[in-house]
């Protein structure tokens, strides 16, 4: 097998994923561009289509101008505004794409994973165990999402797939103090990595803030550098309500890096561009699917393209 195979894999997952973001931006586009030569109401259409992609506001205005100059009253084909909207895309991207380091004098390198329920938490901390585990790292998870029992299952079952240990408490019980415990065996074990997985379900939003800056309290107490990482799981099928999601964990876990999921099967993969512009957050891996070779690391180019259609 070659090397190219698994990008292949992934990225035709994404770029299909993506094809109902990119078909309607190209199918407008296409029609717009052959009826008439450039002007500001065509600049108008084509800033609207952007902005039904979920690029936001700013991004949306900034790709119609960028289409616009120079080519006033004139025709322009529909590839020529797709490599605009691509590079302009990529420009906003390239700064927050970001690799995940292991800082591996941190010993273990804590990493808390946080999201609202269903983001696919527990499925991103299977398939960085995964990750993990093939550079050669111990890994260790925790199950700090202790409200629902089949939640501690499913970790259990990734651990079991990337043969990682597993803390895990009954259900309901505190997950701070699971934190702490998982984070105490990490170390006695010299655990390279400890991924901890949380709760996304309380009743309010406050309560679930409380919860996380607490786990952070008390994992403080083991090692007060820790968290090395707070990782926000974003579903991207939930579009702009990924927006008031990084405003609300951001505040509250300080959380250095995103993970986005589900692009394997929304038209909605445009509300990453308006959270790279917004928040300035770095990107570290795009989740495209179900199983365990399905992180992938995220790269502005590639991603750029598959929003504006191009193939690579
Ligand atoms: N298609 C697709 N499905 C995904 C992806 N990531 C996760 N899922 C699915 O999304 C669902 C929810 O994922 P979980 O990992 O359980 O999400 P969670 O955030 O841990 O949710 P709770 O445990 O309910 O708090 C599961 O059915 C996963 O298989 C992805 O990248 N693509």
């Amino acid at each position: 097998m070659t090397e190219e195979a698994p990008k292949q894999s992934w990225w035709r997952r994404l770029s299909s994923g993506l094809k109902r973001t990119s078909s309607s931006l190209g199918t407008a586009v296409a029609d717009l561009v052959t009826k008439r030569k450039l002007d500001r109401a065509m600049l108008e259409d084509i800033e609207d289509v952007l902005l039904r992609a979920d690029l936001g506001t700013e991004v949306a205005a900034r790709i119609s101008e960028a289409v616009g100059h120079g080519r006033y009253d004139k025709s322009i084909s529909a590839d020529e505004v797709k490599a605009v909207v691509a590079s302009e895309v990529e420009k906003v991207l390239a700064p927050v794409a970001k690799p995940l380091i292991i800082d591996a004098t941190q010993r273990p390198f804590v990493i808390l994973v946080v999201g609202v329920n269903g983001s696919g938490k527990t499925t991103t901390i299977g398939k960085l165990a995964a990750i993990f585990s093939a550079e050669g790292r111990k890994v260790m998870l925790a199950a700090g999402d202790t409200f629902r029992a089949a939640a501690i299952e499913q970790l259990k079952v990734w651990g079991e797939r990337t043969t990682s240990p597993v803390i895990a408490g009954a259900q309901g019980s505190d997950s701070a103090s699971l934190a702490f415990n998982a984070l105490s065996s990490a170390r006695e074990e010299k655990r390279d990595v400890l991924l901890i997985d949380t709760a996304g379900r309380l009743q309010n939003k406050a309560e679930l803030m409380n919860e996380l800056e607490k786990v952070v309290r008390v994992i403080r107490k083991v090692d007060d550098t820790a968290p090395h990482a707070v990782l926000l799981v974003l579903d991207a099928t939930v579009g702009q309500n990924a927006l008031s999601q990084v405003d609300a964990f951001h505040r509250t876990a300080g959380v250095t890096g995103l993970v986005m999921t589900k692009l394997d099967g929304t038209a909605r993969g445009g509300i990453l561009v308006a959270l790279a512009e917004k928040y300035k957050l770095p990107v570290h891996f795009i989740g495209v699917g179900e199983g365990i070779d399905d992180l992938a690391p995220f790269t502005a180019s590639d991603f750029a393209k598959a929003i504006a259609g191009i193939e690579i």
